[in-house]
């Protein structure tokens, strides 16, 4: 069936409320039938001492997701090499689902370095960016670019780098995730 697809790529190191609230704001959108997470093992950019494994971030984005109709998570990115370029997955999904329509989303702070970003140009034209605002992101000229589109929704000072620092510094994190990504944390003792 031809579907209109959100794909939401991201560490989720761990996933947040934030992330949910993007997805279900873009799932809003009249050109989005269901947003994918795509967990990344190794984003390009990022040097993160405290990356859980790749397995353990899929596990509590499933968790957070639940059986929620509109909402996926993949582990298309797993058998990929590192690190995790978002062209190359995006060829190989609209490779395989020909008729299925991708956009990428991504939070505003994405967009300043999206330039740098491996085929960005080819993304563009391609596909186009479904931005979510960020607070503190540095200007970029591509809010004007014709295939960007900014969401009008709230922004939300939340960050999985403060849910790490919160739960190593024995801090609730309660609300911040959902309850079944926080017991898993728990019962996996991760980010301690
Ligand atoms: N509060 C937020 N507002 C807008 N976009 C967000 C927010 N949190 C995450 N994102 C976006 O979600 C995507 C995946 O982000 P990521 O998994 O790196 O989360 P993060 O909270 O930014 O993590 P970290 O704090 O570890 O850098 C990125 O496109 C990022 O811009
Ligand atoms: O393809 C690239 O060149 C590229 C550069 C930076 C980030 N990304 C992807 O964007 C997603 C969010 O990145 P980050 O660094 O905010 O976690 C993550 O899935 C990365 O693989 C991709």
């Amino acid at each position: 069936m031809n579907k209109n697809v959100g794909l939401f790529f991201g560490s989720f190191n761990p996933i947040h409320v934030g992330h949910l609230i993007i997805a279900n704001t873009m799932l809003e959108e009249p050109d989005v039938d269901e947003v994918w997470f795509v967990v990344s093992p190794q984003s390009p950019f990022k040097k993160q001492k405290s990356l859980a494994h790749e397995f353990d971030r899929y596990d509590l984005v499933q968790a957070a997701i639940g059986d929620h109709f509109h909402m996926k998570v993949t582990d298309i990115e797993f058998n990929m090499p590192k690190p995790s370029y978002t062209a190359d997955t995006l060829a190989y999904l609209t490779d395989q689902n020909p008729n299925h329509n991708f956009k990428l989303i991504i939070g505003e702070d994405n967009l300043k370095s999206f330039p740098k970003w491996k085929n960005s140009d080819i993304i563009l034209r391609d596909y186009g960016l479904l931005v979510y605002p960020r607070p503190n992101a540095k200007n970029s000229e591509l809010k004007e670019h014709e295939n960007v589109r900014f969401v009008e929704a709230p922004m939300m000072d939340i960050s999985a780098t403060f849910i790490r620092k919160s739960i190593k510094n024995n801090r609730s994190v309660k609300y911040l995730v959902p309850d079944a990504v926080l017991d898993r944390i728990k019962g996996k003792k991760l980010y301690i």
